[in-house]
Formats: structure tokens, sequence, C-alpha cells
């Protein structure tokens, strides 16, 4: 049996690589785009299509998608994974920083959505999994701009969600806790990525990609009259 097209931005580290690997495996043909395209052709999976697109260009995305579906049938599910946290004071923070975080974390994500959901609501059919974030939900020391950009993420779902659901399309999101990726290293205070480092230590270690991408994947593989609209998972330790 052939299964549907998945594409997952951002899947060159991270989550976005460790649901890429999972997806993969279980047989899913899939799109993967994100600007560092070596590291998307040196996971070496099957029937997938490795694009370099920066998907603040949506123009681009779409381009990579139409090109996906041409070789693999309409997207089944788009997987809003590409993210930046820049994390900072207000009162210090570079609010350059900020426009790539909103470029990238929000606008991105509706461009995105846009170029999938009218054929998803036609098929009345589809899936998107937005990876919001625990800052979704709440504030940490020096997220402002962040939690800013993830709260508007898991609003911008829930909005989207109502909307389409008459049309039997699911739209999903998951907030992570703290997940030991590439993700701090951006920001650019060594003095937060130093603290920030400590309270992973003080948890004793905090959550895998795979143990997100397993989520992603639970929660896609449901049958498609069930959506598991939002799931919030951290390391146990995780107190905040
Ligand atoms: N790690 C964590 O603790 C948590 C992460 N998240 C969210 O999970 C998502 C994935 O992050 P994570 O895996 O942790 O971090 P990584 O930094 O490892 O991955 C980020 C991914 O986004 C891609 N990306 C960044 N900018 C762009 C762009 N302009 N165009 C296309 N792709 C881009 C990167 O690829 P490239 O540089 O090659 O373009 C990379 O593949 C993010 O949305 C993040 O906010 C949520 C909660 C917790
Ligand atoms: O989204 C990132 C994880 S945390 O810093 O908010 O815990």
């Amino acid at each position: 049996m052939t299964l549907p097209l998945i594409v997952i931005t951002g899947a060159s580290s991270g989550i976005g690589a460790a649901m890429a690997q999972q997806f993969s495996a279980a047989g899913h043909p899939l799109l993967l785009v994100a600007r560092r395209i070596d590291k998307l052709q040196a996971l070496q999976l099957p029937n997938t299509l490795c694009r370099q697109v920066d998907v603040t260009d949506a123009a681009a995305l779409r381009t990579a998608i139409q090109e996906a579906e041409g070789i693999h049938g309409p997207v089944d599910c788009l997987i809003n994974n590409a993210g930046v946290m820049l994390l900072g004071q207000i009162d210090t923070q570079d609010p350059i920083e900020w426009q790539r975080m909103y470029e990238l974390n929000v606008l991105a994500v509706l461009n995105s959505m846009q170029a999938v959901l009218s054929d998803m609501k036609a098929r009345r059919s589809g899936t998107i999994i937005n990876i919001s974030s625990i800052a979704g939900k709440k504030s940490f020391p020096n997220h402002a701009a962040y939690v800013g950009s993830k709260f508007a993420v898991s609003a911008i779902s829930e909005n989207v969600r109502e909307e389409v659901a008459d049309h039997n399309v699911r739209i999903m999101t998951i907030c992570p806790g703290a997940v030991e990726t590439e993700l701090l290293s951006h920001t650019t205070s060594q003095e937060i990525i130093d603290n920030y480092e400590d309270w992973k230590e003080s948890m004793g270690g905090i959550l895998a990609a795979d143990d997100i991408a397993r989520t992603a994947m639970f929660m896609y593989s449901q049958p498609q009259n069930i959506n598991i609209r939002d799931v919030l998972i951290t390391a146990t330790r995780q107190q905040a």
C-alpha cells in the first residue's frame, strides 16, 4: 500500500529530523525543507524529496510542495516545525531578533498553512501539526518575545482548527517542554545560555527529539475522525 505524503519544515536537525526518520520508517514519502540541504540529504531517507527552502519565503515553499505533490500526490500531513528561540530581556534585546522569531515562528506558519489548506478542505481530509511550545502556554525568564510567538502559534492553531473542523481537516498542536536540540544555541547571550543549561541539569536531563517525534506519529496515526488537538509534553521533572 502506498502511504500519503508528509511535509516537514525544519527537518535538518532536532525535532524535525527525528520526525523525518520516524515518518519515513513508517513508510511515508516525505518532503523535507530547511536551509541546510546537506543535513536533509545526510538523513538518506527513501522516497524523500529534500529542498533548500527558507520557509519565510512563502513562494519557495509553495513551489517545493507542488513539486512533491507532482511525484507523491497530495499532502496528507504538513508539520510546521521550523522555528527559532532567541532569548533575551526586552529592554536590551536587539529588535532584529524579535523580527526573526515572528517572521519564522508565526508568519511562516500562516503562509505554509495557506499553501495546503484549500486543497485539504476540498478533499475533506488532511492534517496540520503545528509545533508550538510550553512557552505557548506560560511565561519563562528571558522568554517574552519567544513566548509571544508561541502563544500566537497555539492561538492561530486553535482558531483555524475550529474553522476547518467541519471540513474534516485536523489541526493539531504539540507543546513540548525543554528538548535536547540545537534550539538554545542561537540565543546570543552566553549568560542566558549558561543559566538555561543549569536549569536543564537541575531536572536531570530533558526530553529527546525522538520523544516528540513519537508523539507526532501517535497523533497523526489516529483515524481521521479523531483529533488529538493539543498535547503538552515535558520531562517529568520539569517543574515550570
Ligand atoms: N528544543 C526545545 O526545547 C523545544 C523546541 N520547540 C520547537 O520545536 C521546533 C523545532 O526546534 P528544535 O528541533 O528544538 O530546534 P533546532 O534548532 O534543532 O531545529 C530548528 C529547525 O528549524 C529550521 N529552520 C530555522 N530557520 C529556518 C528557516 N528560515 N527556513 C527553514 N527552516 C528553518 C532549522 O534548519 P536550517 O537551519 O537548516 O534552516 C532546523 O531544522 C521549533 O519550532 C521550536 O520552537 C518547542 C518546544 C521546546
Ligand atoms: O520552546 C522551548 C522550550 S522552553 O524554553 O520554553 O522550555
